[in-house]
């Protein structure tokens, strides 16, 4: 089998007047929780949409667990549980009723799945409280474990953090782990918050106004954003071979602009300069940079204030 899970090829959607996806190929690996990361309107739930079948592309495909045609899609799709907009909850049931309800609508055998599935998101102990009578994050929890009822191979979760407080976040991010860890899960995951997914997503895709910018890996990402010294001195490449000679160090890197990234020495500047400036250089520019990761996505994008 391969290894992706999910793969979609010119993905297109057109509305009315909007182009709310541009050609878009994406890719998910087995095993991966893939942060999908977009502004408001980027195009993010329309992709989630269509992978599960809610909604249709105007242009392009998807391969779902192998799968391409698009009449066999449906069999891949119920290999999936996914949040995307609030899910049905019955308020006047318990949590435990709810799942029964779901558990019958979509034929999954075997009623003890529910209270194994309760247990996982933490509302075994809701007993006789009716979901009327429930906070946010309890209805939240609940509508994870709808998705999770099935027992599905890859979970797709679109913004599943709107709404909740830090504790709730910080549960969620701990959930996620755990069923990637423990059983493998495959996860898509959106946010408008690239920083909310870090230490969280294996793979990031960031979209931003219909079209994927760029799929990176989290250590690609934590390597643009790692924090380094800016350098440029008058002799570019004497500069270079002073950092290897006299500071004795390699880890760092010349960029296209003839500037130096030196991630070592951060904590000893007037060492670096001194030794520069010792060996005759002229310093133009020196200081100390790294990304935030907000500050990544934002320069990405093109500078766009997120609201
Ligand atoms: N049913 C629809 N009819 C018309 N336009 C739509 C429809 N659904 C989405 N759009 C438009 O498509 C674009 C992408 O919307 P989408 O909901 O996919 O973005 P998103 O990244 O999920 O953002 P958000 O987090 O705000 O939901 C937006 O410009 C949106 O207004």
């Amino acid at each position: 089998m391969s290894e992706y899970i999910l793969r979609t090829s010119q993905l297109s959607k057109k509305y009315k007047n909007t182009l709310a996806l541009d050609d878009v190929n994406i890719s998910v690996k087995k095993g991966e929780i893939y942060g999908f990361i977009g502004q408001n309107g980027a195009g993010k739930s329309t992709l989630l949409r269509i992978v599960t079948g809610l909604s249709f592309s105007s242009k392009g495909s998807i391969e779902l667990f192998g799968e391409n045609n698009p009449s066999m899609l449906s069999d891949a799709q119920k290999r999936t549980g996914a949040i995307i907009e609030s899910p049905a909850l019955f308020p006047n049931m318990t949590a435990h009723d709810n799942l029964e309800v779901h558990r019958l609508q979509k034929g999954i055998p075997g009623r003890e799945s529910i209270n194994k599935t309760l247990e996982l998101v933490g509302l075994s102990e809701t007993g006789n409280k009716k979901v009327k009578n429930f906070s946010l994050g309890m209805k939240q929890r609940l509508g994870l474990a709808i998705a999770l009822l099935s027992d599905p191979e890859l979970l797709i979760l679109d913004e599943p953090t709107n709404g909740l407080d830090p504790m709730g976040i910080a549960w969620l991010r701990e959930l996620i782990k755990k069923l990637n860890r423990e059983k493998g899960l495959t996860i898509l995951i959106s946010s408008h918050i690239l920083s909310e997914l870090h230490q969280l997503a294996s793979r990031y895709g960031i979209i931003h106004q219909g079209k994927l910018l760029e799929e990176i890996s989290a250590k690609e990402l934590d390597e643009k954003c790692r924090q380094h010294l800016r350098i440029k001195v008058d002799q570019q490449a004497k500069g270079a071979t002073i950092l290897e000679s006299t500071l004795s160090t390699t880890d760092f890197e010349v960029m296209p602009d003839g500037t130096m990234k030196l991630y070592a020495y951060l904590d000893d500047v007037r060492k670096v300069s001194k030794a520069l400036t010792d060996n005759d250089l002229v310093i133009e520019h020196l200081s100390q940079n790294g990304d935030s990761l907000e500050s990544y996505f934002r320069e990405l994008v093109g500078g766009v204030e997120d609201e």
